[in-house]
């Protein structure tokens, strides 16, 4: 579906929707633990509504009253308190969510009872090497990766995982995720530099939510490679949690902060200032390229300073560069975004969709390598921008559109389904003109 903005300044306050990040892990941590827990979840999107239907495909109940998840754990192993038992034979339909595929699997191996994965889009085409081998040498079975449907067999034994630290956290949160399920210690060992780093934190603070203790240690393998090993151990099983609220979503707050730092301010109310998300980072971006910032209680205020390019290095926060980079593409000078390489492993190649996308409507934007380099202008022109089935490509545009000169037109900006459905909502209520729709 197509959406077109007649550009108009975006000025004013929004809420946060719930963090889709921490809405994962949440309900996995609920689905896995021994009691009932409600969770606070104010949004929903088509990630966090698939990382549902995985659950309840496994034996959870998830049932929705107003904001509230309630959700009932998988079934219990006979004689025992903590020991849950997964639907023999499942069918886990993960939609376009990388994290859903990549939490549900190894949890999945780890439950022992045989599933079925399936995806769509670019889900298939995203890497699942070199987890998928560590879940083989491991115990598990799995038919060829790359097609759908993925089927597991066999039941993860516990043990050593190693994992190199550059490709994605999600692997690493998957086995975090799936280690207490395990019937003996477990090591996750991951080369440095982790990058999207804080999205590992999200996962420990979740898993002890849930009473799972994660120790970390740093260390220096034989061959002199830099690790840190995380280890789970099954003296510190799920516990019942009973109730527990999905914090506001710093990822997707980040576009209209960058809207505000385009024009006349906008506040985003619901945020945790002191959240674990790495996307909080967004804050301090916005500062190096000029904007001014504003923190009180729990909202973030953003408005047009004093604009200017910069350096800077993104490999812990790569959902930001969208909204990054409309900022940069009219800020005076060349702002150079380093550390995008794992873009490319998003639902587009986000350093060819990025550039392409604010290419489109008049920037001045090109890519070296992993890093996008970006000569601010005054103004663009707008234009026609492909989402590319990218919900982040499809709000980069509506943002940058704010400050074109003439009008954007977004094709499949449908997409905007997959983590912020009422995105183009918002953008009305903030002063946006939007003709077309996208629900
Ligand atoms: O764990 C998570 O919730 C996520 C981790 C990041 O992926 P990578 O670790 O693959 O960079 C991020 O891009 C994604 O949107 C969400
Ligand atoms: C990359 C993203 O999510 P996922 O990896 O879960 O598909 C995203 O939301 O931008």
């Amino acid at each position: 579906m197509d959406v077109t903005i007649t550009p108009h300044a975006i000025e004013g306050s929004v809420e946060a929707i719930a963090s889709k990040s921490m809405a994962h892990r949440l309900l996995i941590c609920a689905a896995l633990c021994p009691g009932p827990t409600t969770i606070r979840c104010t949004t929903s999107s088509k990630d966090i509504e698939a990382t549902i239907a995985c659950l309840e495909a496994l034996g959870a109940k998830i049932e929705r009253n107003g904001d509230l998840l309630h959700v009932t754990p998988l079934p219990g192993a006979p004689a025992s308190d903590n020991i849950r038992v997964g639907s023999t034979g499942a069918l886990l339909d993960c939609g376009e969510s990388g994290s859903t595929l990549r939490f549900m699997l190894p949890v999945a191996c780890a439950l022992g009872c045989g599933v079925s994965l399936t995806g769509h889009g670019r889900l298939a085409q995203r890497p699942l090497s070199p987890l998928y081998e560590e879940l083989i040498a491991g115990g598990c079975d799995l038919t060829e990766q790359g097609e759908f449907p993925l089927q597991t067999s066999g039941r993860l034994r516990p043990g050593r995982f190693e994992l190199p630290g550059n490709v994605s956290s999600q692997y690493i949160s998957g086995l975090l995720l799936a280690a207490p399920l395990l019937d003996g210690p477990t090591e996750v060992c991951v080369a440095e530099p982790i990058e999207s780093r804080p999205y590992v934190n999200l996962t420990t603070s979740a898993l002890k939510t849930f009473g799972v203790h994660v120790e970390e240690v740093r260390d220096v393998t034989d061959n002199g490679t830099r690790v840190t090993r995380f280890l789970v151990s099954p003296a510190t099983p799920y516990r019942s949690c009973d109730s527990v609220t999905v914090e506001g979503d710093w990822s997707n707050a980040g576009f209209w902060l960058a809207a505000g730092a385009l024009g006349r301010g906008v506040s985003v109310t619901g945020l945790d200032l002191a959240s674990r998300q790495g996307d909080r980072s967004m804050l301090a971006a916005l500062a190096k390229l000029g904007a001014r910032i504003e923190r009180s209680g729990g909202t973030a205020s953003v408005s047009s300073g004093a604009p200017t390019a910069c350096e800077m290095n993104v490999s812990d926060f790569p959902d930001l560069v969208p909204p990054l980079a409309a900022v940069a593409a009219l800020a005076p000078g060349t702002t150079r975004l380093t550390g995008c390489g794992r873009l490319r492993l998003k639902e587009s190649d986000r350093i060819e969709t990025v550039c392409a996308g604010l290419a489109a409507l008049g920037a001045d934007i090109t890519s070296e390598g992993d890093d996008i380099v970006i000569n601010g202008r005054g103004s663009l022109a707008g234009g026609e921008v492909d989402a590319a089935n990218d919900h982040r490509i499809a709000m980069m545009a509506a943002i940058a559109a704010s400050r074109c000169t003439g009008g954007v037109t977004i094709h499949g900006a449908e997409c905007v389904q997959k983590s912020y459905p009422a995105f183009f909502d918002d953008y009305a209520k903030l002063g946006g003109i939007v003709e077309g729709t996208v629900r």
